[in-house]
């Protein structure tokens, strides 16, 4: 590509404001059938990861109509009174998601947490029942992130058989569940990771790139196809001669010269991971107004 050449910008805040009116008319249905959609975020300890994200989920939710209540416990509290929070939660029929934020602090093991969440609760995809049901490919409740990041690869006029993409970091809340949701679209993954040789060698061959690794400069362009997506899921702080800034894994300057598409951060994958929470708290809303339907309609009145 000429130095010209300027990569599409991905919108991620319009893909976003998209998603959230059709949310908000499904959230009305619901509540005027009686079952009003609710999340509860839970964090521990101060958590400046979360607290960006937890606010934005406030906002998300206030225009989606889902009600949200963010509740901060001490880092001091065990995990057996998480488990039993949990537990109250799971109960409550007025309460249709939970979700954990991260990080915790090292003494609670986050997976035995995550599966303490109903799997019909688990808006941030994260129990092993949904995590099973990527890779059956019967996506209901996914991980927010991946599924935001992969919504947004649709949304590109890319056919996805038989795409060619790499997947850069393979956690198991972004990295792998992206690479699955990929298989079950029939694209052609590979997910690179710390252990790869060279990671430059799989990303040039790919139509799309995927990085969240949370290493600020990480992608280059050199790195990319000409002309192909790159989705950008990092969120690193970083500081500049003009203060504090919030940028992703690509070098975007170098990396906008050569892709065909390109997510800003922030901007981009960050506000469409939110909307598809707001997504899932009303589809959970929904499984469960079935569940509790179908389990009451054989009960005598
Ligand atoms: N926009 C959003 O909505 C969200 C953004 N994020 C951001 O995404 C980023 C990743 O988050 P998360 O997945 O939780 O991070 P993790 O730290 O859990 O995973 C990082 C992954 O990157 C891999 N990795 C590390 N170094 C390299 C390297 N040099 N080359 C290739 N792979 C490497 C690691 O591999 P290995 O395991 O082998 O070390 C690991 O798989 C972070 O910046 C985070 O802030 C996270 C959640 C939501
Ligand atoms: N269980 C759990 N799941 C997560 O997915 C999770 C988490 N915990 N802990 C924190 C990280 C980080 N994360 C963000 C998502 C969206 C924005 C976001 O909305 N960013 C906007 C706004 C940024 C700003 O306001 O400056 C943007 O990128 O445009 C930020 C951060 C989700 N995370």
């Amino acid at each position: 590509m000429t130095s010209t050449h300027r990569a599409a910008l991905i919108d991620g805040k319009s893909i976003a404001v998209k998603m959230r009116a059709e949310i908000a008319q499904e959230a009305g249905a619901l509540a005027a059938e009686g079952w009003q959609p609710r999340l509860v975020s839970i964090s521990v300890g101060d958590t400046a990861a979360a607290e960006l994200y937890v606010r934005n989920q406030q906002r998300s939710a206030e225009s989606a109509g889902v009600q949200f209540e963010a509740r901060n416990y001490d880092a001091s509290i065990s995990m057996e009174q998480l488990v039993g929070v949990l537990q109250g939660l799971n109960a409550d029929p007025r309460v249709n998601g939970i979700i954990i934020q991260r990080p915790l602090p090292d003494h609670i093991p986050v997976k035995a947490l995550q599966k303490a969440v109903h799997p019909l609760k688990d808006v941030e995809g994260m129990h092993p029942a949904s995590i099973g049901n990527i890779v059956y490919n019967d996506l209901a409740l996914g991980p927010c992130t991946a599924v935001a990041a992969v919504e947004i690869l649709k949304t590109l006029p890319l056919t996805l058989e038989g795409l060619d993409v790499t997947v850069i970091g393979h956690s198991e809340i972004v990295g792998k569940p992206i690479a699955f949701l990929l298989m079950g679209l029939g694209a052609t993954v590979t997910v690179c990771h710390h252990m790869t040789r060279s990671v430059a060698m799989h990303s040039r061959a790919s139509d799309a790139v995927f990085v969240a690794v949370g290493k600020p400069g990480l992608v280059t362009g050199d790195m990319l196809k000409p002309g192909a997506a790159l989705i950008d899921i990092g969120i690193n702080r970083v500081d500049t001669p003009d203060g504090p800034r919030t940028v992703g894994d690509a070098d975007f300057q170098s990396c906008a010269e050569v892709a065909g598409w390109i997510t800003p951060v922030p901007g981009g994958v960050g506000p469409v991971t939110v909307a598809i929470l707001m997504q899932n708290a009303v589809l959970a809303t929904r499984l469960q107004k079935e569940h509790y339907a179908a389990q009451y309609a054989n009960t005598e009145v």
